[in-house]
């Protein structure tokens, strides 16, 4: 009967396609594979769970339960079973104790330090466990993954900290304070409870559940594996690629600011070199241009070339498909582990209830989300390089192609300096960009856990890292959307004697445009630039707004839409 279980693995998995998920509010799970948007629908915009009803399934998760509850009985050893954990499983406990075990393990593990996790990712870390769960390895009751769901469908949250995990066991630390909220093992494990704050007995209350006990294997199955560091890794991994397509747009913008051509984009070229990366990008800028006033139309090999400036662009412009190509593919590549991780079953041990058998092995072990994480900061330093570069370029009247320095708008007003100071905020964050590039799975601790954790991922600390490269990278995203929509301006006006960058843009770039006007509150005219004098404005708090709609994921992030579909193509 058994035999017939379809449960997802990671060979079923399709190759990496963001799947378009319905405007609808509720995201089914356990019969199905999960995809990243969709975490993101439940962690960050309360979509409802719906738990499988799939009969096989239930009765899988039940069976893996009773396996247990035998091997306790019999005496047969199993590990954080009938045993203590990590570098104490030498030592068996008696079948009395096997429950106590488990509750003690929670408590003990309530050692994390520093700030609260951010509720979505928290969010996440629930689904992911209970989506593992249901493939029915672990020996944990119905009951308990019901539990988290009730806590998720009513925006109850456990408070995590920050700092506890090394990603080796997964992260037992930050799972501990899950598991100990749901059961209600001590007042001392909080929640937010709808905004509000208060012990998890209170919740529990509120929510008519009252406090349980663990049974044997239970505090493993919740504790052990790689959830949190791949919740925040997933939230994350979104974002990296909103803010790829972000760049492309911006870079679109920018290219049309300095008057660039479209020929470095040409098909023929990438075909010589087909990398998967550069030849999307190379393409989606032909897309991007297609009908610029601002920018060249040189594909059928003709040459602007006046005998002035470059016969062809500099190389932060002609080279940008080989440059971006990279980063593209990264960031495919990272999607589908992170894809692969969201589906997967990260305990240990794991039963096997066709064979009535349980395996020792090690899918708690968090590599794939530290190196995917570590590689995701590197790829967003190299993104914000790119784009520094060409701010450069804009800011530079030597290599801006006939702009003001520094894209003053009135360049009639004696004291104005334009976007100077804007370049040095950007340049103050592209630097700690591409530090965070730096890994950390590399680096470990010594001696972990008496030897046993004797390798470690490192993964929940890349995750959290990773965290602060993505909203560094969003406030990079604010400057460079400035910088592109006021030299789309000034360009605007040489070419067409106005301002209204509107009327000259392609009209795959018009809406990022109008949406950064939008969202700073400055409708395009034709008698003044974006900026114009410098005291019409404070700059912060433009910035400030178009960061505040990237995250949230606003109009900006709307009008480049269509680039993060094409992103989502199959390779
Ligand atoms: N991931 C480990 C489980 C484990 C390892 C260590 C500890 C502790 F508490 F000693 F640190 C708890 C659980 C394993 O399955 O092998």
């Amino acid at each position: 009967m058994l035999d017939n279980l379809t449960a997802p693995t990671a060979q079923t998995l399709p190759l990496l396609q963001l799947s378009k998920v319905k405007k609808n509010t509720e995201v089914g799970i356990g019969d199905r594979l999960l995809t990243i948007e969709e975490v993101v629908k439940v962690a960050r915009e309360a979509a409802q769970v719906k738990l499988t009803t799939n009969s096989h399934i239930l009765k899988r998760i039940k069976a893996a339960c009773d396996y247990i509850s035998q091997a306790v009985d019999s005496g047969k050893p199993i590990y954080g079973v009938t045993t203590k954990f990590g570098g104490m499983a030498n030592t068996e406990i008696a079948p009395d104790d096997a429950s106590e075990l488990q509750n003690n393990l929670v408590w003990y593990h309530k050692a994390g330090a520093g700030k609260k996790l951010p509720i979505p990712e928290v969010r996440a870390a629930m689904l992911l466990r209970m989506n593992f769960h249901l493939q029915g390895a672990s020996g944990i009751r119905w009951k308990l993954i019901d539990r988290m769901k009730t806590f998720l469908n009513n925006n109850v949250t456990p408070h995590v900290p920050e700092l506890g995990s090394i990603g080796a066991s997964g992260d037992l630390t930050p799972l501990a304070y899950i598991t100990g909220s749901i059961i209600g093992l001590d007042k001392r494990f909080t929640v937010d409870f709808k905004g509000v704050e208060m012990s998890c007995l209170e919740a529990l209350e509120r929510l008519g559940m009252p406090p349980i006990d663990l049974l044997p294997k239970e505090g493993l199955a919740m504790m052990n594996g790689t959830s949190v560091m791949t919740g925040i890794a997933a939230l994350c991994t979104y974002d990296a690629k909103v803010l790829l397509a972000l760049a492309m747009g911006s870079h679109a913008l920018m290219i049309q600011g300095l008057g660039g051509t479209n020929q470095s984009f040409h098909p023929f070229i990438h075909r010589l070199k087909p990398h998967f990366g550069q030849v999307w990008t190379a393409a989606e800028m032909v897309k991007l241009l297609a009908g610029s006033r601002l920018s060249f139309d040189e594909l059928n090999g003709a040459n602007h070339f006046n005998g002035e400036s470059l016969i062809q662009d500099r190389y932060s412009l002609r080279c940008l498909p080989q440059y971006m190509g990279p980063i593209v593919d990264g960031m495919k590549e990272i999607e589908r582990q992170i894809e692969v991780e969201i589906n997967s079953v990260t305990d240990n041990p794991v039963i096997d209830v066709n064979h009535q058998a349980s395996y020792h092995g090690g899918n708690f072990l968090g590599q794939y989300i530290s190196v995917g994480m570590d590689r995701l900061r590197y790829l967003l330093g190299l993104l914000a390089k790119h784009l520094d570069v060409q701010v450069a370029l804009l800011a530079a009247p030597e290599f801006n192609n006939g702009l003001s320095p520094s894209l003053v708008g009135n360049t009639e007003g004696s004291v104005n300096m334009g976007l100077k100071a804007l370049q040095i905020t950007g340049n103050s964050i592209m630097p700690m960009l591409t530090f965070y590039g730096n890994s950390i799975a590399d680096r470990f601790p010594t001696h972990a856990e008496q030897f046993n954790q004797n390798i470690n991922s490192q993964g929940f600390a890349a995750a959290n890292l990773t965290r602060n490269s993505i909203e560094l990278a969003q406030q990079y995203m604010a400057v460079a959307l400035m910088f592109g929509v006021q030299a789309v301006d000034l360009r605007t006006f040489k070419v067409a004697g106005h301002y209204d960058g509107q009327k000259c843009l392609s009209s795959r770039t018009k809406p990022l445009y109008e949406a950064v006007r939008q969202v700073v509150g400055k409708a395009p005219s034709a008698k003044e630039p974006y900026i114009w004098n410098d005291r019409d404005q404070f700059l912060d708090e433009h910035l400030a707004a178009i960061t505040a709609d990237i995250q949230a994921g606003g109009v900006i992030v709307e009008a480049v839409k269509e680039i993060l579909q094409e992103l989502g193509d199959r390779d």
